[in-house]
């Protein structure tokens, strides 16, 4: 598998977060990101996997076997204690099809307060919780797949704080920094992501 040999990278995602992100990482290495905005006529893939591992597949399989092209695929997500580890694969619908991601972190609150009925509410930090990122680089031509993994830690702060990063971000507050990843800056967050040690994790595989 060579394909970031390329000096294009394309990425089987409409989530306009996760392209910042990888446009960010990539641009290091002198690589430009494409996504599903740069291929319109690509059909939306159904994520109906049980694990984000088979989802990243299904993403990658679908799309470069679509365009006859190696693609890299994320699955992600947020697995919270107090929930059983939900969200999980239902992160980006768990307000809804199409929610929006303030709706997501709204639900969120609201069923980390209805478990906690009777117990402090007031306190700020209401569970330990993990992001986790699989990623899967798929190209057609040879039918080669490489996957990779991530996951930080964290727990999930009772108001909304800082406005970098997207979805759960401004939730998932990080003790070491006192602050939330949506506090951080880009380079800050990828440090320390589930999606910057996955794609870590990658380029180790890749041999460097
Ligand atoms: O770094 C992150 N910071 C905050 N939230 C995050 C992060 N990484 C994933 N998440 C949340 C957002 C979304 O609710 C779900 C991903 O769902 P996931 O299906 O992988 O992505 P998506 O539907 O937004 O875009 P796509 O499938 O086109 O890649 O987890
Ligand atoms: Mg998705």
């Amino acid at each position: 598998m060579n394909n970031l040999d390329s000096p294009v990278i394309i990425v089987a995602t409409k989530n306009k977060g996760k392209v910042r992100e990888f446009a960010h990482a990539f641009a290091r290495i002198g690589k430009e990101v494409k996504s599903m905005y740069d291929y319109p006529d690509v059909p939306d893939v159904v994520e109906d996997g049980m694990t984000f591992a088979e989802n990243a597949w299904k993403k990658a399989k679908a799309v470069g076997d679509a365009l006859g092209l190696p693609v890299l695929a994320d699955d992600s997500g947020l697995c919270v204690d107090l929930l059983d580890g939900a969200p999980g694969v239902y992160s980006a619908r768990y307000a809804g099809e199409g929610a929006a991601d303030a709706d997501n972190n709204e639900k969120l609150l609201s069923e980390l307060e209805s478990r906690k009925l009777g117990e402090d509410t007031e306190q700020p930090l209401l569970s330990p919780a993990r992001f986790v990122c699989s990623l899967v680089l798929y190209d057609p031509a040879t039918g080669e797949k490489l996957e990779s993994y991530g996951t930080v830690e964290g727990f999930i702060t009772s108001e909304t704080a800082g406005c970098g990063g997207f979805g759960y971000d401004p939730l998932f507050y990080l003790p070491s920094y006192e602050k939330t990843m949506a506090e951080l800056s880009m380079d800050q967050k990828q440090a320390i992501s589930h999606r910057g040690a996955a794609l870590r994790d990658l380029m180790t595989k890749l041999g460097g």
